[in-house]
């Protein structure tokens, strides 16, 4: 909308939420549209941003068989409008396509290592397959494609993921439950560098193989987890958000039950994306945690 496009958002609202859009609502060139991918649409579009699917583990495990659905049915009719319209098309895919990855950091090149038939299969397995979508696309119907590799991005969607729970796990006092020994590492990324590297690769000319777009700064789920304690202990000493009430207690990590398949380690190599589109985060992960506590600390301000 701010690069002066028209814009049409197709949302099942099966995970995302109405408030993230309704600022939009009434804009003349802002058009929403409550309706599924695995239906087919006709719509008349030149660009196609293919973002549908719940992202958390917890949403796309919830209903396996619609998150592969959603990633198989979902991306064959937005390949199929892209033919028709001779759109543009890029597909998000994700960091899960290298699974539980044996190459660290994990450049494109790597095929990953992946457990097919485990309870991420249905996301892991979804995404390899609506990536082999867009390439048959591409080279059987010349449609024109891009494929991003997702690395955790994080910012104002509270979907489970590690940094809105830790987030608003601290700000009420709760414990940050943490899966495992909190060993596994992960490369955070706030969602405004994500957006910009999604626009960066569609307006590209970097067509025909995948681009990881991630940050570099990996940190064990623990040391995350700690960030995120002192990031809401010191917005709480500045005054920028709301004290814990009287007598509770600050929060702790406390060891949960480690979840099945989750990948150990997690870094992209972020080189192709430096060649052939000239993106590199610009937030650090520390800024983009003091943003993100301040939005749920004012969320949850207002539902109190
Ligand atoms: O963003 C990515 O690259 C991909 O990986 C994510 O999967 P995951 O990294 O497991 O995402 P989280 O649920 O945020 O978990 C990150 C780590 O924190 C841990 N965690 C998460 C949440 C929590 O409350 N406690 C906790 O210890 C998990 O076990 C995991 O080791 C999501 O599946 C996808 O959205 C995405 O495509």
């Amino acid at each position: 909308m701010f690069l002066g496009h028209d814009v049409v958002v197709l949302d099942s609202f099966f995970s995302g939420n109405k408030t993230t859009l309704s600022h939009w609502v009434g804009h003349p060139n802002f058009e929403l549209i409550r309706g599924d991918v695995v239906e087919p649409i006709l719509l008349e579009v030149d660009q196609i941003y293919h973002l549908a699917c719940p992202a958390s583990p917890k949403a796309y495990q919830l209903n396996a068989v619609k998150t592969l659905k959603t990633s198989f049915v979902g991306t064959l009719n937005m390949l199929g409008l892209a033919k028709r319209t001779k759109a543009r098309f890029l597909l998000s895919s994700t960091s899960e396509v290298y699974g539980s990855p044996t190459v660290h950091p994990q450049p494109e090149s790597y095929w990953g290592n992946v457990n097919p038939n485990g309870p991420r299969a249905c996301y892991d397995e979804g995404k390899r397959v609506a990536e082999a979508l867009t390439y048959g696309y591409a080279r059987q119907d010349g449609v024109d494609v891009r494929v991003a590799r997702i690395f955790n991005c994080f910012g104002d969607t509270d979907d489970g993921r590690l940094v809105s729970n830790f987030a608003v796990a601290a700000l009420r006092g709760e414990p940050l439950q943490v899966y495992g020994d909190g060993q596994a590492t992960r490369s955070l990324m706030f969602v405004h560098d994500l957006v910009t590297g999604l626009i960066d690769l569609m307006e590209s000319s970097h067509s025909l193989t995948p681009v990881n777009i991630g940050s570099s700064d990996e940190g064990t789920v623990l040391s995350w987890a700690e960030e995120i304690l002192s990031t809401v202990r010191e917005l709480r000493a500045a005054g920028e958000i709301a004290p814990l009430p009287a007598g509770t207690p600050e929060s702790k990590v406390e060891f949960v039950p480690a979840v099945v398949d989750d990948p150990p380690r997690r870094r992209p190599d972020t080189t192709l994306a430096k060649e052939v589109i000239g993106w590199d985060p610009r937030w650090t992960v520390k800024a983009g945690l003091e943003e993100t506590v301040r939005y749920f600390a004012a969320q949850l301000e207002m539902a109190d």
